[in-house]
């Protein structure tokens, strides 16, 4: 069966997809509500909420800590997400930011020449998934160029306007794809109308994880900057005696990828949405990076070659170029060692993804295989 034709489906395809995702929703409305008044804002609930405006360029000019590619100043650069606090790993903000624009490490590789584009390939997540990796990986190739940081363009920066966004994009010369990558794009309402209002033919690029793991990974983030916050167990529910999980977390949220997907096939056809998995990309980069060159109708530059496997951080790093640098593997904050959950905990988690995690195989015609044990794979 042509799963990724479900996207351009018929009628009855397009019916019984609405019929599951339906009752999808109204089972996690009924979470919502059982939950309390909190909950209830469904579909709001499952929108980030909103965030507050850019704040001015501040001091700290430190650099990303999590490129595997250092990233040279691109002039022009201006962009300013960040949150509130502390950036996230991958958000960099004022002057960091306006240092993420271009290309594969090295100042002389920011080139003057060509012109700035808005991105015709977008990374839309999701948060944890993996997309930084993927994101490093895909720069290899000389024929795409990408934004090193979040530009959050259609989340947090919206009303900045398309020549402020086009502005943070690097350089590129004819046939040279660009990108950037915002994990949270996934999970923003507005997003799929923005990025087809600015080209309908984007391509978008996915990379999913497992929704436990994902959720693990996502508070084990949060917990790193805040070491206070209470234990993942006690966040997970919102009545643990009834077993009650508290889908208005956003790390559980998230990991509800059917309901997300279906706001972006309101806009976009299934076709034009590359799934990458998380997993795959960790075990067999250059397997799931050939996959994402097809899509984005680039040779396969970027293979085995690229990759060696770091056994010390326990993870794919990309081989050092051929003339200079060191092997590059991604920063401190990616691949960090997640606190031992209470395994019946992750066991309810499991239950409460299921019937989401099918929908969504169902959505999208492959099987991420997340409810097999580890040696079943
Ligand atoms: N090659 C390589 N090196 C290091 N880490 C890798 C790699 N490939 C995938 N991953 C996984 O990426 C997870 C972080 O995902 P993201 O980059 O999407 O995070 S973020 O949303 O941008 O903060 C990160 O999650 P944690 O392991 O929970 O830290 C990694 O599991």
């Amino acid at each position: 069966k042509d799963w990724r034709a479900m996207g351009d489906a018929g009628p009855p395809a397009r019916k019984l997809l609405f019929v599951c995702t339906l009752s999808l929703s109204v089972t996690y409305l009924c979470y919502s509500l059982l939950g309390g008044a909190g909950a209830l804002q469904f579909p709001l609930a499952l929108q980030e909420p909103p965030s507050p405006p850019p704040s001015p360029p501040p001091g700290d000019a430190s650099p990303a800590a999590d490129a595997w590619l250092r990233t040279p100043l691109a002039p022009g650069g201006t962009v300013t997400a960040r949150e509130p606090g502390a950036p996230d790993d991958d958000e960099l903000a004022g002057p960091r930011a306006a240092n993420a624009s271009g290309d594969r490490g090295g100042a002389a590789s920011t080139p003057d020449y060509g012109e700035k584009r808005l991105p015709q390939a977008v990374i839309i997540g999701v948060k944890k998934g993996g997309t930084r990796a993927l994101l490093e990986a895909i720069r290899v190739h000389p024929d795409v160029r990408a934004v090193g940081v979040e530009p959050h363009f259609f989340d947090r920066n919206y009303d900045k306007g398309l020549d402020w966004y086009r502005n943070v994009m690097p350089r590129t010369v004819d046939g040279q794809i660009t990108m950037e990558k915002t994990p949270s794009y996934f999970v923003t309402s507005e997003a799929p109308q923005r990025i087809h209002s600015m080209a309908k033919d984007t391509k978008l690029i996915v990379v999913v994880r497992d929704p436990v793991t994902r959720a693990i990974s996502d508070y084990t983030q949060t917990l790193s900057k805040k070491p206070d916050i209470p234990t993942f167990e006690v966040l997970a529910f919102k009545n643990r005696t009834l077993g009650l999980i508290d889908a208005s977390w956003s790390a559980i949220r998230i990991g509800l990828y059917a309901l997300h997907l279906q706001s972006w096939l309101r806009y976009f056809r299934l076709a034009q949405i590359h799934l990458v998995s998380g997993e795959r990309l960790i075990v067999d980069p250059a397997g799931e990076m050939a996959k994402v060159q097809d899509f984005l109708g680039l040779a396969r530059v970027v293979t085995e070659k690229h990759f060696f496997f770091n056994k010390t951080k326990g993870f794919p790093c990309l081989k050092k170029p051929e003339e200079s640098g060191a092997p590059r593997c991604l920063g401190k904050s990616k691949g960090r060692t997640h606190p031992a959950i209470d395994p019946d905990v992750i066991l309810r988690l499991r239950k409460f993804y299921k019937p989401f995690n099918m929908m969504f195989y169902q959505m999208t015609g492959q099987d991420f295989q997340w409810e097999l044990e580890e040696g079943d794979k």
